[in-house]
């Protein structure tokens, strides 16, 4: 059964009050009463409130600015205005300032039921407006790229070109660049926007898994799959599928995705039964297919497959033009989310991040707005609220020999294990932490890091503290 439709009446005259709950109980609602207006305010928070039902007089505060109140609180809640005989002006006047309808005392028990249903379905519309409403806000928000330079500018040309189509497309660009957030755009702008989105990263799965992550298995395929269970390719039926890290997927995935991409059609894991999907793919690498086509670890057939149409999306350092605009709306966007009062940055402090070089491409950008939020007091962002690296001659300089300080006691294997250590540190920072991708920026294997990482002490979460 469904939960009973939450109603409040607000009258001062005690019998009308009862008389109204005892007939709207009856009728299957649960009903909240308040005696005054001020006394009804505090109901209002109550998230099952559906529609009330007020008084014109009363005391503490009339019926015209609770209905204000309800407007600025809860405006997705209709309000019914019940007024005494003859004072149908002051009915009027309360509609025009927002009621939903009113009823004229004395009234038939029909009558009221008859207004609460109207009210009940206009709540409905209203609250399924404003999610509908969210939904495209939350759009807009994933969809916006900020940029004004001619590189966004351009990238925003090719989003438009290739949003309307099917066609496949291939992102490249370095670590962090954005290019998941132009694939977002694609998908958002194109006429798959209400259909699903699903993002799979190809290096963040263990091997094992990615089959069945991405094809999906049929009860009985394996020793535990008790039941059925849809990939990741179904679950995008309709939509865009989103592979990043294409480079990473292992040579048999790749035969089996060209498949999809070839006859729009694979079977899930242990099932011969063949399944027709229609999804549009949307690949990004941060690696040379090329090349890895030349070592032979990538097919061929499959990156023509895929690159049907390629969009680049261009280094931080080669749009540095984008910085200041890029920095001022991570810092709208965080600085809500942590709650502190930072309202931009100084001169000095932009100087600084125009100067860096950015390795890390937009994430690191945002990842420092986010460090030196933490350590902003008040007023805007100083130089010395950057993370160091990102000031000029610190960490990257640091770190290089040739230019490190002259010669004291430090032996050469301690000086040699900091080294690595703000090596290591600067590479988990600029990836979020994400160790595949830190590994590939310091070009060792994962492995490799990972037995750094141990010899070093370093612990990894998504604050890297070294
Ligand atoms: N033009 C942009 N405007 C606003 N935010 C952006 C822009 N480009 C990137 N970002 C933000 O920067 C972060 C990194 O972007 P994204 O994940 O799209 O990069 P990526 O190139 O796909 O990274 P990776 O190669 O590591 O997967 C995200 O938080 C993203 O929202």
């Amino acid at each position: 059964m469904s939960e009973p439709r939450t109603l409040l009446v607000v009258d001062d005259e005690r019998n009308m009050r009862m008389v109204m709950q005892m007939a709207l109980e009856e009728a299957g609602y649960r009903v909240l009463t308040a005696e005054r207006g001020d006394d009804a305010v505090g109901l209002l928070r109550d998230p099952d409130l559906a529609v009330v039902l007020s008084d014109l007089k009363m005391p503490g505060l009339s019926g015209g600015e609770l209905i204000a109140r309800i407007q600025q609180e809860r405006p997705e809640v209709p309000v019914i205005v019940i007024t005494a005989y003859g004072s149908i002006r002051s009915a009027v006047e309360c509609i025009q300032a927002g009621a939903s309808d009113y009823l004229t005392k004395p009234f038939e028990p029909e009558e009221l039921q008859f207004a609460v249903r109207s009210a009940l379905r206009l709540h409905d519309l209203m609250r399924e407006n404003r999610q509908l409403q969210a939904r495209v806000s939350d759009a807009q928000r994933s969809a916006r790229l900020v940029g004004e330079g001619p590189a966004m500018q351009r990238l925003r040309e090719q989003i438009g070109q290739v949003a309307p189509y099917k066609t496949n497309i291939l992102v490249t660009g370095e670590s962090g660049t954005g290019k998941e957030a132009v694939a977002r755009a694609i998908h958002e702008t194109g006429p798959r926007a209400d259909r699903p989105w699903v993002a799979i990263n190809c290096s963040a799965i263990p091997r094992d898994l990615m089959e069945s992550e991405l094809f999906g298995y049929v009860k009985g395929a394996f020793t535990g799959a008790a039941r059925s269970r849809l990939g990741r390719l179904e679950q995008a039926d309709g939509g865009t599928l989103f592979l990043d890290e294409i480079g990473d997927l292992e040579p048999p995935l790749q035969a089996k995705l060209l498949r999809v991409l070839q006859e729009r059609e694979f079977s899930p894991l242990g099932s011969d039964a063949i399944r027709r999907v229609d999804v549009r793919i949307i690949a990004a690498t941060n690696r040379d297919l090329a090349q890895l086509v030349a070592e032979g670890q990538f097919r061929e057939d499959l990156l023509y497959r895929l690159d049907v149409y390629n969009i680049r999306v261009p280094p931080l350092r080669e749009r540095r033009e984008d910085i200041p605009l890029l920095a001022a709306a991570f810092l709208d966007e965080l600085r809500a989310e942590m709650g502190k009062p930072a309202t931009g940055f100084t001169n000095e402090a932009l100087s600084e991040m125009a100067r860096h070089d950015w390795p890390g491409n937009v994430r690191e950008l945002r990842n420092a707005v986010e460090r030196s939020l933490l350590s902003c007091r008040d007023g805007r962002i100083q130089p010395e609220d950057l993370p160091d690296r990102v000031r000029r001659g610190a960490a990257s300089n640091a770190a290089s020999p040739a230019e490190e300080a002259p010669l004291d006691a430090t032996g050469l294997d301690d000086w040699l294990a900091e080294a690595e250590r703000r090596r290591i540190v600067q590479a988990l920072e600029q990836t979020d932490g994400i160790q595949v991708q830190a590994a590939r920026l310091l070009g060792i294997s994962e492995r490799s890091l990972w037995h750094r990482l141990k010899k070093l002490d370093i612990r990894v979460d998504r604050s890297v503290r070294g």
